[in-house]
């Protein structure tokens, strides 16, 4: 079967900037296949979302891999079906990936091209596959690295130019014929399972699979078959089935898949990272007394002017009408943009006026410059973002805390092309924007999404509003001393305080109250103010 990410992360290329009008609230609990969280959203609409929890810990270092389970078995023995099934199983659990070892075949000259055509060309040997690409691309997503897979096409029989850009996934199943044989990929696996089913019915689901779906003819099925896939499954792929650590039959095989999915939901509960408590700890453990916040080298705060401060009396007043606050939220975000550059590299440029004299300028000394919000907050600072820089390429996280836990959660990604890309991710420069820090959760979680791409830490300037002073900033600092932070002001308080429920009033609409932690004395919910 050809590569399909059964239920990543939501990845794609940003066209434009997205305004999803989310409401602070998550409501919903982790439940079912299709919708682990529920996040309310404007009105009536109810966004239904998978979610990442953390995979690292209070040092910003990656503490879990992903999970990573290899399944081996013949051709049409049914390792597909296993793996999407593993998947249904472990529904509430979020960001499963299933790699397919077809995606890794080798490309092809003409002359194979045309074998292949003619059912005279070997797909079922070992050096058929591009094994040393399989297990850097699978290491990669273990490591929680992104990656960029191969698409293979089998009615041309040739891999395409394109590839599919993964990442975030928490589980990832890797399915082939050969998934046990390398030693590298072997090495990779928390769990191998082998498919073991009778040849017979191998054969005739796969004459039926390819006939219907791969554009053969029952002759070439049989012709390939006899050549090359029955030898091969006795010579390479039977043999592999000694390093499996669980047998899966090939059909009536629920409940060996019951068993598999209890063991992987036990083996991640082990694995889970409880991280908010580690960032809005006791009070007394906030190690203030170390460098106080103002003097820390990565903290930039504009200065506190009176047209500074007439500014943020306005946004904290509750009274400002949303125009206004609208108004003032452009005008100091243009303000922290123009601060945030300073930040980014500068070379010389030299310019011919219109009186025609030479003058030796400055310019910005990279191609790669790009903003990223974290929704729905960091909104509001894309306005002065695009002002300072007109031309600037967006994209966006959603992040929002899980409603029992408090456990930030990752549910949407859509990175610039600069970020996606391996290539140009270590020299490109981010804005990233959100109004506030408190308990610093989210602003976690988004760096490390970044610096898994191979964005460099000096590269990552996170711009926002407000940083309260005794929330997850020191934590930040201490995990992150190269990002450099610029706001607005220091806040004293962080404290958790009881948000109401809403009714829509339609009769049937409403969300519960829930705990939030809040700045203070704060601006509000800056995005909630600025969007409605
Ligand atoms: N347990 C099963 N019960 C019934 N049909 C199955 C089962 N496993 C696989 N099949 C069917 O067999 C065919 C091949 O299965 P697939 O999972 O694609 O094989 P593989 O990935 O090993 O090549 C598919 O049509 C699938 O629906
Ligand atoms: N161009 C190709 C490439 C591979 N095959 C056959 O696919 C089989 C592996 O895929 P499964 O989904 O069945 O595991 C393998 O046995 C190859 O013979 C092909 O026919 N054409």
């Amino acid at each position: 079967m050809s590569s399909s990410p059964a239920s990543a992360l939501t990845v794609q290329e940003p066209a434009h900037t997205p305004r999803p009008a989310l409401s602070r609230s998550i409501t919903g609990t982790l439940a079912g296949t299709s919708s682990s969280l529920t996040l309310q959203a404007k009105k009536n609409t109810v966004l239904k979302s998978h979610g990442r929890s953390p995979w690292y810990s209070e040092d910003g270092k990656p503490i879990c891999d992903a999970f990573v389970i290899g399944i081996a078995g013949g051709s049409a023995s049914g390792k597909t079906h296993v793996a999407r099934r593993i998947v249904q199983s472990l529904g509430s659990i979020p960001t499963v990936i299933i790699l397919s070892q077809d995606s890794f075949y080798k490309r092809h000259t003409p002359e194979e091209i045309e074998l292949a055509h003619a059912s005279r060309f070997d797909f079922d040997h070992p050096d058929a596959i591009d094994m040393p690409l399989f297990a850097s691309c699978l290491a990669d997503l273990k490591s929680c690295k992104q990656t960029n897979i191969p698409i293979y096409s089998f009615t041309g029989h040739q891999r395409l130019d394109e590839t599919k850009y993964l990442y975030g996934a928490a589980i990832i199943i890797a399915e082939g014929i050969m998934a046990l044989h390398d030693p590298a990929l072997r090495a990779l696996y928390d769990l191998k399972i082998f498919v073991q089913c009778d040849s017979d019915l191998m054969l005739a689901r796969r004459i039926r699979r390819d006939v219907k779906e791969r554009g053969r003819s029952v002759d070439g099925v049989l012709e390939q078959y006899l050549r090359y896939v029955k030898p091969s499954y006795d010579n390479f792929v039977l043999p592999t089935s000694k390093y499996a650590n669980i047998i899966v039959p090939g059909s009536d095989n629920n409940v060996a898949i019951e068993l598999i999915s209890t063991h992987i939901r036990r083996q991640l509960d082990e694995r889970a990272t409880r991280l908010r408590q580690h960032l809005v700890g006791p009070r007394d453990l906030i190690p203030q007394s170390i460098i106080p916040l103002e003097a820390h080298p990565s903290l930039a705060i504009l200065p506190q002017t009176p047209q500074l401060k007439g500014i943020l009396t306005i946004l904290r007043d509750r009274t400002t009408k949303r125009s206004d606050f609208i108004f003032f939220t452009d005008r100091l975000s243009t303000f922290l943009a123009e601060k945030a550059t300073e930040f980014l590299p500068y070379r010389p440029k030299s310019v011919v006026t219109p009186v025609g004299a030479t003058n030796v300028g400055k310019e910005i000394a990279t191609e790669y410059v790009c903003g990223v919000s974290i929704l729905r907050s960091g909104g509001p600072l894309e306005q002065g973002l695009r002002r300072v820089i007109n031309d600037i390429r967006m994209g966006s996280l959603l992040i929002q805390s899980e409603a029992t836990t408090g456990e930030p959660l990752l549910l949407h990604l859509l990175l610039p092309t600069c970020i996606r890309d391996r290539k140009t991710a270590q020299d490109t420069w981010v804005f990233l924007l959100d109004a506030q820090i408190g308990t610093a959760a989210a602003a976690f979680m988004a760096i490390r999404v970044l610096l898994d791409h191979g964005v460099l830490p000096e590269h990552i300037i996170f711009v926002t509003f407000l940083v309260a002073r005794t929330g997850g900033i020191h934590m930040l600092q201490r995990a992150f001393p190269g990002v450099r932070i610029v706001c607005a002001a220091i806040d004293d308080e962080l404290r958790e305080m009881w948000l109401p429920g809403s009714d829509e009033g339609d009769g049937k609409t409403a969300t519960e109250g829930r705990k939030a932690w809040v700045v203070e004395p704060g601006m509000g919910h800056i995005g909630d103010r600025y969007y409605l």
